[in-house]
């Protein structure tokens, strides 16, 4: 009989990185701590069927939408739930569950808690109990994270040495030495590139380099649906509430520049937002980058990252500006532990890199949650608040968080507005523990454009099915909740087209189905 391979299979399934993150902190421990293969996926790009073959997986997955599993986790759940799996069909799998979720949610860590479930009824062992990370906690989903990954290494040597054999190494390490960025930046002639680029239409240009830059980005996962679907441009931007009303929503219309966009009612169209071109300027010179040269973005191990034949094909030389522009939220996230704890190698200024090792340090985990998440800091303040770190590029192009497309639920139908997209949208803004006021990336670019000034300014987006037939979200009062369902209760007692309703009263927001 084959062997199994003795090393550690890390599988995730993130909706907006946080448990992307998090496994790769797994993967990084394991490697300290000795093992001798460690594989950091996402569940997307595992198939399902390879299960019984693998000894030991540790899944980090985080919940979405209203106990939903992430999008790159329902393939792979689909496949655990058919009926012809035995009960023994993972008996010889070990294996521990992490999951990322919110407590305020009724259905808290739902992904976690199911799949669980299902990988013990499948004749799978658990290692540890599963660990519940939870965004209600003082330290984010740190605060059970960390003690959680501490018992699983103990456990894990104590159970199998030869998959960890320092355990020691994990927590001593800390901070002493720096792992390899895993990704190499390569630099272009410029002339051989211009030549190429200039040969194609504005347009077709556009998307030829969205798609090239998107394709490169580490954080994006060298995925291949990076060519925009359509270009938009906005034609109607409406407010829908009064100047002096606490919130600010409006009613945006988009026109597709060429014809034949196609959708159903409860579609969602994903728009790439633009980031502000001040921040980026300045994220580039804060650096000390050179915006002008032409690079390519690669894995620094071939055989790990096994990147898409097709994926390849579109790894072109693109400009930097582009590709921080592009790839990389500079203005809007916030950046994760490690980035501070790689920063502190960099800091030449010792109070800086003494105050970046607390950040990163288990002491350090609170004050960096208020200093950084709670607080929102996004990467160029981070970076402006510790000047003398000049961290590498290709450091830089694998920590910074990816820049996401922003989905909306599209509230027009094509029938009516045949090559439009009309959408509803509350404009974000908040205000943190420390009286900062803080602004959505997405709603509030697209609430700054003027539909007559903004011709040139043409909106990279994608159509997505809608996984349900229509969502319909609304923060409503009490006393209206309570007549929607009555209403509901009556239309359902009647048969009539409303299919199901779900009420946060925590956010007194619901949503008919
Ligand atoms: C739109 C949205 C819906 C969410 N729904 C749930 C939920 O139903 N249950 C839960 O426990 N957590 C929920 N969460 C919290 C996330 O699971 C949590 O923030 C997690 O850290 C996200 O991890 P990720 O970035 O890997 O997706 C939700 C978060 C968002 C933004």
């Amino acid at each position: 009989m084959e062997e199994k391979p003795s090393g550690l299979l890390v599988l995730y399934a993130s909706q907006t990185g946080n448990a992307m993150d998090a496994a790769e902190r797994v993967g990084r421990e394991a490697e300290r701590g000795g093992c001798p293969s460690v594989t950091v996926l996402s569940m997307d790009r595992f198939d399902a069927s390879r299960l019984p073959d693998e000894k030991t997986v540790i899944f980090v997955v985080s919940t979405t939408g209203q106990g939903d599993a992430p999008d790159s986790m329902k393939a792979f759940w689909r496949f655990l739930l058919q009926r012809n799996l035995n009960n023994r069909w993972l008996e010889d799998l070990h294996y521990a569950v992490f999951g990322l979720g919110d407590s305020g949610y009724q259905k808290y860590n739902f992904s976690a808690k199911k799949l669980d479930k299902r990988l013990s009824d499948l004749g799978a062992k658990s290692i540890i109990k599963k660990g519940l990370g939870d965004d209600q906690h003082h330290s984010g989903y740190e605060g059970a994270f960390d003690p959680w990954l501490s018992s699983l290494w103990n456990m894990l040597n104590h159970m199998n040495p030869t998959i960890l054999p320092r355990v020691s190494d994990i927590s001593n390490s800390h901070m002493k030495t720096l792992d390899h960025s895993k990704f190499q930046v390569i630099y272009h002639n410029a002339d051989e590139v211009e030549v190429h680029v200039s040969t194609i239409s504005d347009l077709k240009s556009t998307e030829k380099m969205i798609e090239s830059t998107r394709s490169m980005s580490p954080a994006l996962c060298f995925c291949d649906d990076n060519k925009p679907h359509h270009f938009l441009r906005m034609i109607t931007n409406q407010h829908l509430t009064k100047v002096d009303y606490g919130r600010d929503v409006r009613h945006f219309e988009f026109e597709a520049l060429s014809p034949g966009m196609d959708y159903q009612v409860g579609d969602v169209v994903e728009i790439l937002p633009s980031q502000d071109p001040i921040a980026v300027d300045a994220f580039i010179q804060h650096c000390n980058l050179d915006q002008d040269c032409y690079i390519t973005v690669q894995p620094r191990d071939n055989e790990k990252q096994s990147i898409d034949s097709h994926v390849k094909s579109l790894m072109h030389p693109v400009k930097l500006k582009d590709f921080v522009a592009l790839t990389m939220d500079v203005a809007s996230a916030s950046p994760r532990r490690y980035f501070f704890e790689v920063m502190s190698f960099y800091a030449t200024a010792e109070h800086e890199k003494e105050r970046l090792q607390y950040f990163a340090s288990p002491e350090g985990r609170d004050d960096l949650y208020q200093y950084n998440q709670k607080e929102r800091r996004t990467v160029l303040e981070v970076l402006e608040d510790f000047p003398s770190v000049q961290m590498p590029f290709e450091w830089l192009v694998q920590m910074v968080p990816p820049l996401k497309t922003r989905a909306f639920s599209i509230s027009s139908s094509p029938s009516a507005h045949p090559n439009q997209v009309h959408l509803t949208v509350s404009i974000v803004s908040w205000i943190t523990p420390f009286k900062r006021k803080r602004h959505g990336l997405c709603s509030s670019w697209l609430a700054g454009l003027d539909p007559f000034e903004s011709k040139g300014v043409y909106i990279p987006a994608w159509i997505r099915r809608g996984i349900r037939k229509m969502i319909f979200y609304t923060r409503i009062s009490g006393y209206l909740m309570h007549k929607i369902m009555g209403c509901y209760r009556r239309r359902r007692a009647e048969g009539s087209l409303l299919l199901s309703l779900e009420i946060s009263p925590r956010r007194s927001m619901c949503s008919i189905r």
